[in-house]
Order: structure tokens, then sequence, then C-alpha cells
């Protein structure tokens, strides 16, 4: 997914591209980067506290940041990434993946470019140079046009900071006024820490161009096919984040009350698998009646597993720790957000049961995960995810649960729906891609 931020004449663009990435640190683990005006950058591996540190803070009014989870390229490197061009100076942060990346990449080579980086986000700054304008307004916006999905970007150049999202407007993107200039974040949640009041969701297949004396300009390139990832509401993003004005947390709360309606399991206690587990299970116990307990304990210094690059079993264990005094003798049903790879669930069930549960039952408020994802989240083989190879009789037995029950997609749809969010994707579970 990735978190990227922007910022326009703002005072220490440096410390508010900070705080911006530490509320959007859950997009991206792996390494933190910053760029401000004369185009200065401090980048490193790991978290914003560690790579961001008050010693490394550079002066400016003009930025923009990442925070990475990687798709494409290697895992070490980081962003943003900048180059000169005839054009001017550029640097583009990205959240979303180019999905004929490597189509691009050798179409570029063959004509005599080179690259700098394995990334895909690239591609975006090599269409920028060939664009047949001198304009670098004009080139951007040719760019854009040319590259289909996924991406939600922030630009700077020499003489504007950019905004744009995908005609499908797959990854989110936002604006606020901020003192006398403007913030701009992948999650609106980012924005109202810092105070922000009127915040703009910015149209998928629109540049926002943020300049000097001027209003923010707003410039369709490409026309609006809303597909807007619904995997965000899900999981991706905090549930105190809003996507076309509909709330995060009651979403899941909904999807929650809809797996109680399509599935009335009976247990002496809903338990949720931390931390985005939290919100569903809140909706089906709600629903059920069945009280809501905390029989997983979440260590808060462990990020999240799904959106690291290896070693994830290890960081579930450490992560979540059975709560024996509740659990022990109980009829458990654990309710989480999503099974994608199956990392965390057959972990979950073996820890609730050794800590005493009589029986254990898995509601996930989502349908099976069964195709991969190339928008932006690294599932782009079929093979690694638990649910394409399985049919719920053998993932009931792989995750070793009394019961195990999904959502269906039709439920799913319709909550979508009743929730007032039409035009998302669902490609992953329901094999209908955007492109
Ligand atoms: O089937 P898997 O491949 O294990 O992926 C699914 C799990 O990963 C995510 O949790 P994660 O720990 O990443 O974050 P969270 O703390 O926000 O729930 C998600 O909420 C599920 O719990
Ligand atoms: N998850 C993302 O948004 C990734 C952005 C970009 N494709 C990268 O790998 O850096
Ligand atoms: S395929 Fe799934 S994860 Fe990817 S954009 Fe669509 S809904 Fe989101
Ligand atoms: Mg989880």
């Amino acid at each position: 997914m990735c978190g990227i931020a922007g910022v326009w004449n703002v005072d220490e663009a440096y410390n508010v591209i900070h705080d911006v990435l530490l509320t959007l640190q859950h997009r991206g683990q792996q390494s933190a980067g910053v760029v401000v005006n004369g185009f200065r950058s401090v980048k490193g591996e790991g978290l914003v506290e560690s790579v961001l540190t008050s010693e490394r803070y550079i002066p400016g009014t003009k930025g923009i940041g990442h925070v990475r989870y990687s798709t494409y390229g290697s895992l070490d490197e980081i962003q943003p990434i900048t180059a000169h061009t005839l054009k001017g100076r550029i640097s583009v942060a990205h959240n979303g993946n180019i999905v004929d990346a490597d189509e691009k990449r050798r179409f570029i080579m063959e004509s005599g470019g080179i690259f700098a980086t394995t990334l895909d986000t690239e591609i975006i700054i090599h269409y920028f140079s060939i664009a047949p304008y001198e304009n670098p307004r004009e080139s951007l916006q040719w760019a854009l046009s040319r590259i289909k999905a996924a991406y939600s970007i922030v630009v700077l150049h020499d003489t504007f900071l950019a905004a744009a999202r995908d005609s499908f407007g797959i990854r989110p993107l936002f604006y606020a006024k901020f003192q006398d200039g403007y913030i701009i974040a992948s999650e609106d949640v980012a924005l109202r820490v810092l105070g922000c009041e009127e915040i703009t969701e910015i149209e998928p297949g629109t540049v926002v161009f943020f300049t000097d004396n001027n209003p923010p300009e707003i410039v369709r390139f490409a026309k609006r096919d809303d597909r807007f990832c619904s995997f965000e509401f899900v999981y991706f993003a905090r549930p105190d984040s809003n996507f076309y004005g509909v709330n995060v947390h009651e979403v899941r709360k909904a999807l929650g009350r809809k797996l109680y309606e399509e599935h009335k399991l009976q247990a002496d206690i809903v338990v949720p698998v931390l931390d985005s587990g939290f919100s569903g299970a809140l909706g089906y116990s709600q629903a059920s009646g069945i009280p809501i307990e905390y029989g997983l304990i979440r260590n808060h210094y462990i990020g999240r597993s799904f959106i690291m690059p290896k070693n994830r079993q290890d960081i579930v264990r450490r992560k979540l720790a059975a709560l024996n005094a509740v659990l022990e003798g109980k009829e458990v049903l654990l309710i989480d957000d999503s099974i994608v790879r199956g990392t965390t669930m057959n972990l979950i069930v073996e820890m609730v049961k050794e800590a005493g549960a009589k029986k254990v039952y898995v509601g996930i408020h989502s349908p099976p995960v069964i195709g991969p994802c190339n928008y932006g989240i690294d599932t782009s083989r079929r093979s690694e995810l638990i649910a394409s190879q399985n049919d719920i009789q053998k993932l009931q037995e792989y995750v070793g649960a009394n019961k195990l029950v999904y959502l269906s997609i039709e439920g799913y749809r319709e909550v979508f729906e009743n929730c007032g969010v039409r035009g998302i994707c669902m490609g992953c579970f329901d094999l209908n891609y955007p492109v």
C-alpha cells in the first residue's frame, strides 16, 4: 500500500512530513524517506521514528515523503526518487503498482533510457521526461494519462507540487489547507491529526497542482471510472480514516454484523484478532449479543505482520499472546478481517486452544482471498493465497478450528452498497479486476 505525504508552503516541512508519515506508518514499515525543497533528502530503512530523526532535520517549506511496503523492485530501495530532466528536477513518491511495469521499463530501455532504481515508480519520471511538451505541468499530465494503474502519487518539481490519482482511484489521496499552504496525505486521518478541517479527497483521474500565490488547480487527465480498493476498508487503512465520506470502522462493524446475519455461530465469547479484527468483532458481538472479550493481547512494539517482507510467523508469535484467564473452558469465536496467506490464523487458533479454550470457531468478515493483487499489495502470485488452493473444509482443517466461516461475496458487496460506497474493486475476491 505505502503511505505518501506532501507539503507546500508550510513551516518546517520536514517535521510536518514526519508527523504525516508517522500517522501513515501502518501503510509501510520497510523504509521511510523525505525530500524537501532544494531536493535534499533523508532516507533510511526502518520505521519513521528511527529514520526521520530530529538530528537529521533539513530546513525547507516544501517537500514530499514516503513510507514503503514494497511491491516491485528490490526491498532495500527507498522512495521518494529524484531525477534531473530537461524540464527541471523532479521527485516522486508513489503508492500503488504500475501493472505493466515490466513492459514499460523494457520499452524505455530499448529506446536507450537508463534506470537508477528497479522500482516501477521510476517509469513515471521517464514518461514525464519523454513527454512531447516543454512545459513540465503538461508533461506530467501526459505521463499520467499514459500510465493506467495503479498510482496515487505526490510529485515535487522546481516550480510546483502535484498530487494525482489514477482514473480508477484504486489508492486513496487527500489534501487540506494548513497554515498558509497545503498538506497532502494518503489517509484523511493524517490531516485531521494535524488539525486540518476542510479535507478534500482527490478525484480519480485528476492531478492537483500547488503553486505559489495561486489556489490549488485541479486538472482532469483521464475519465473517472471508480474502482477503489475495498481492501482498504477491510484491512489497510486505519479505522479512523474515511473514504468517500464513509468511516472505515463503521464499514468493518457492518461487515461483522453481516457475518452474523449469514452465520449465526454460538459461542461464550467473541475475541477480536487485534488490531484490524477489532471493529468487525465488535459488529458481530453487537449483532449476536455474545460478549466481546479481550482474549488476545497485542504487543504494541511490534507492527503489522502481513506487510513484513519476511519472518511473518515469528512476528505473529511475538505480537499476539493468549489471555488464559479469559479463554480457559470457553467456547471462543475468533473474528479477524481476512485470511490471505494463512500465516496468522492457525498460530492463533493453536494459542487459544493451548490457553484452555473448549472450542474455537473462526469468523472472517471478508470473502476468501482467491486472486492476486497487482495494484499495490505484495500478493502477485496466486499460489501464495491459501484460499486459492483449498476448499473451505481444507481451510478449516488447516487453521485447526472447530468451524471456519467467511462472509459471502454477495454479503460483502451489499455491505458496501448499504454504506454508500460505490465503484469498488474486489478483484482479489471475485477475480473481476479493473485492468
Ligand atoms: O492470512 P495472513 O497472511 O496471515 O494475513 C491476514 C492477517 O494479517 C493482517 O494482520 P496484521 O498483523 O498485518 O495487522 P493488524 O495488526 O492491523 O491486524 C490481517 O489483519 C490478518 O490478521
Ligand atoms: N505498496 C506500494 O504502494 C508500493 C509502491 C511501489 N510499487 C514500490 O514498490 O515501492
Ligand atoms: S485486488 Fe483486492 S487488494 Fe487489490 S485493489 Fe482490488 S480489492 Fe484491493
Ligand atoms: Mg490482523
